[in-house]
């Protein structure tokens, strides 16, 4: 067992897991995760390949739920509501909490259909407020000034970290409050890697974050909150400058002073 609420955190929860199991077939890929997400802060899952830090930032929009044979069991509440409750609807959990995952991923369409195209599917908006909305999830995701004389072009056509900066776009636009990043920027160069920091440092004023990496100095940068997994289990949480000088367990310094994983 570890601790599930950061001491030096004096921000509200925005999401309580209680002993959260997950099983892939007869995999048992999580086991007991506790864990309690501040609300508006960056939290990053950190551990070695295959811990599964994926698979629980997954649970949080309920990916699973399309394929039979995954089990989540125990409880993950949002605001309160245990969103693996067969009653939370899969569309209610989708408009609160929005996903980015490693490799960008842009519809086939112009940059301003691939952040209207979510929108509509939520909200029927008049021309100019879809605009307006669109505009503004652009400069939200840094990426207006580039982009603003050429909405009208595939988006295929933008580099690699612009793209990713689209698809951070593209799930601001729907106005969630739960942010997932999977690895955001594990396919981009450090240029690009700096300025998904830099929009995550500015983006947690209104979001809450929560960030799979395996990049150790990415998790001391950008996040206020660290979890340390190893073999399906949360071993160590708290704040990112604790686990990165102070951590309280052995196999948590093992690994951020690189002796495995
Ligand atoms: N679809 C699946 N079916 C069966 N097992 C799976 C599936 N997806 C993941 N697993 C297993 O679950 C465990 C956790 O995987 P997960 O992808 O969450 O790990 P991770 O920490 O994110 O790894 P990485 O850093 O390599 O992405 C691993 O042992 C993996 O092999």
């Amino acid at each position: 067992m570890t601790d599930s609420a950061p001491a030096a955190s004096a921000a509200a929860t925005k999401i309580t897991v209680r002993d959260l199991h997950f099983h892939y077939g007869d995999f048992h890929a999580l086991k007991g995760i506790d864990m309690d997400v501040p609300e508006k802060q960056v939290t990053s899952i950190i551990g070695p390949s295959g811990c599964g830090k994926s698979t629980l930032l997954r649970i949080f929009n309920r990916i699973y739920a399309i394929y039979p044979k995954l089990r989540a069991e125990g409880s993950i509440e949002l605001d309160g509501e245990n969103i693996l409750a067969p009653g939370y609807s899969l569309n209610r959990l989708r408009s609160k909490v929005g996903m980015v995952f490693q490799k960008p991923v842009p519809f086939p369409m112009t940059i301003f259909e691939n952040v209207a195209y979510g929108i509509r599917h939520h909200e029927k908006l008049s021309r100019p407020d879809m605009e307006n909305r669109v505009e503004q999830a652009l400069r939200s995701a840094a990426l207006w000034d580039e982009v603003k004389d050429k909405l009208k072009q595939n988006a295929l056509g933008l580099s690699g970290g612009q793209q990713q900066r689209l698809c951070i776009a593209r799930a601001i636009a729907l106005k969630p409050e739960v942010l997932l990043l999977d690895e955001p920027t594990s396919a981009l160069d450090p240029i690009a890697t700096g300025r998904i920091e830099q929009l995550v440092e500015e983006l947690k004023g209104e979001f809450t974050i929560v960030i799979v990496t395996h990049n150790m100095q990415q998790a001391a940068r950008c996040s206020d909150l660290t979890a340390f997994m190893y073999l399906g289990e949360l071993v160590e949480f708290g704040p990112t400058e604790k686990i990165f000088t102070k951590p309280g367990k052995k196999q948590t310094e093992d690994y951020i002073t690189g002796r495995f994983g």
